[in-house]
């Protein structure tokens, strides 16, 4: 059963800021010593990694269905370390509306941390749909299956706890080919390009690649000598541009996501 939409969140700039890798996050949490690194503007001290003022970010969280299950895994991630890890309200949104739109019922995800783009995906499959969970990490990843739960969506979500890749390479040889109808990626950067290659074997021709952090606080206009991350990612869009073997958008959401629809 799907979980109702209770209504858009209410927050304000005060109460909720977004980080330089766009998430979202308690002001009192934002260090404001990542200025220098990003492309993008400055707003209340905050890094941001696309134009935005508070006033019109305030309105689109205002108008961001956020299920009340995600609104309460969001707050309680707030006090986890890390948690600026996870996608936004609107990431959310965009990652649920994309599984309709794909059609999807067979989805797998690299990078679960609590749980917040898998049960917001999980959300928006159909009953009988499946979306398999890859993260290396379990302490995380068991606040992930307790919401998974409280969303009623455990039983439509498969997880497989260990090094991606080769939970990937795994998926590749039990299910086959073209045996999934979309992918998220959200990881370890520099291991981005091998989770996209797999991906593109896994995903079926029509089936989509979502990939986040393309921005990564702005860094890739500009990587800082030695940042390999960022200079992963750089390589990555690069690729991505082009590569015949995909349709391709990036989107300035959050830390950047880029949507790949295989060919
Ligand atoms: C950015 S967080 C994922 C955030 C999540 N999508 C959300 O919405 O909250 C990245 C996750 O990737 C996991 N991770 C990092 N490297 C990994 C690897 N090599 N294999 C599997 N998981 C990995 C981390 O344990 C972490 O939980």
């Amino acid at each position: 059963m799907h979980a109702m939409y209770p209504g858009s969140p209410r927050r304000s700039c005060v109460e909720v800021r977004r980080n330089c890798s766009g998430r979202v996050r308690a002001a009192s949490e934002v260090s404001p010593g990542k200025a220098a690194s990003t492309g993008g503007r400055v707003i209340n001290k905050v890094p941001v990694a696309i134009g935005m003022t508070p006033q019109v970010y305030d309105y689109m969280l205002e108008h961001t269905r956020e299920p009340e299950v995600l609104r309460r895994l969001r707050e309680e991630t707030a006090d986890v370390h890390g948690s600026h890890m996870q996608i936004t309200p609107e990431q959310g949104a965009l990652l649920g509306l994309l599984v309709e739109l794909v059609g999807a019922k067979r989805v797998v995800e690299v990078g679960v941390f609590t749980g917040y783009s898998s049960t917001a995906m999980a959300l928006a499959l159909p009953a009988d749909g499946k979306l398999v969970a890859l993260d290396r990490d379990e302490r995380p990843v068991a606040m992930a299956q307790r919401y998974w739960g409280l969303a009623g969506v455990e039983e439509r979500v498969e997880l497989r706890v260990g090094p991606a890749e080769e939970s990937l390479q795994a998926l590749l040889e039990r299910d086959g080919p073209g045996s999934y109808d979309m992918a998220f990626i959200d990881a370890d950067k520099r291991a981005y390009d091998s989770y996209y290659e797999l991906l593109l074997q896994l995903v079926r021709p029509g089936g989509l690649i979502a990939i986040d952090n393309v921005l990564f606080y702005g860094k890739v206009a500009d990587p800082p000598p030695g940042d390999k991350a960022a200079l992963a990612l750089r390589d990555l869009n690069a690729k991505l541009l082009a590569d015949t073997r995909i349709s391709v958008s990036m989107v300035p959401i959050g830390d950047g996501m880029t949507l790949c629809r295989r060919r």
